[in-house]
């Protein structure tokens, strides 16, 4: 397809210790990422789960890898299988883990493995208050995070929920990493403004890399 963008070199922007923004890094894989989704999504399909206290989440889930992140009404907790169906998670595709590898070395993280990622699907509208990623075992192990499809503002705060939050546009092919000092820093997502991506269409899919054990 016609990238009017595809000469555009990635660069990086600091957030804050131990966080930047990996711009455009995962735009030349973008295509097959987006494809991989799909066919994550064919053998485990995008849900909107229900929390604990019994809201319906706006953003749709699926993971891939050997645990994926779950929300019921038992709490959150790393998982090997959907408790929606019971079924085993699809495995993590190469190119998935290979990019969350490099973009974690690139953010000053070496070592990274993850064995879990959380595929989450917004629509318009859509959003992911303020949370802190608190389910993993070892916090010296980072986040690495990747967008694709429709641009969205992602908050990305202190240590308490009320602390102030910086505002940053995320768009199709950027990834955010947070680790070390940052690692239990306060982020979400502000309800998605409808638009169509010319490879995503009417959404924004997100992509994060964990260590949960
Ligand atoms: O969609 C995003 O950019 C952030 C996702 C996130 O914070 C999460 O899945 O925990
Ligand atoms: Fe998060």
């Amino acid at each position: 397809m016609l990238d009017l963008f595809s000469e555009e070199q990635p660069w990086q922007e600091p957030l804050a210790e131990g966080a930047v923004i990996l711009r455009r890094r995962a735009r030349e894989d973008a295509e097959t990422l987006y494809q991989q989704v799909m066919a994550i999504a064919e053998q485990n399909p995008f849900a909107h789960r229900i929390t604990p206290g019994g809201h319906r989440m706006s953003v749709a889930m699926t993971n891939c890898g050997d645990f994926g992140w779950s929300v019921d009404s038992r709490g959150y907790q790393y998982e090997q299988q959907d408790n929606l169906n019971g079924r085993r998670w699809p495995p993590m595709p190469p190119l998935f883990r290979t990019l969350a590898q490099q973009a974690a070395l690139e953010a000053g993280f070496p070592g990274f493995n993850p064995d879990a990622c959380l595929l989450n699907r917004y629509e318009p509208g859509a959003k992911l208050t303020l949370h802190q990623d608190k389910d993993e075992k070892d916090m010296r192990q980072p986040i690495v995070s990747v967008s694709l499809g429709l641009p969205a503002v992602f908050q990305f705060g202190g240590f308490e929920r009320g602390d102030a939050t910086q505002r940053v546009l995320l768009e199709h092919g950027d990834i955010v990493v947070w680790g070390g000092p940052s690692r239990l820093r306060y982020h979400g997502i502000l309800p998605l403004k409808p638009g169509v991506h010319p490879l995503v269409g009417a959404w924004r899919y997100n992509l994060t890399f964990r260590r949960a054990f």
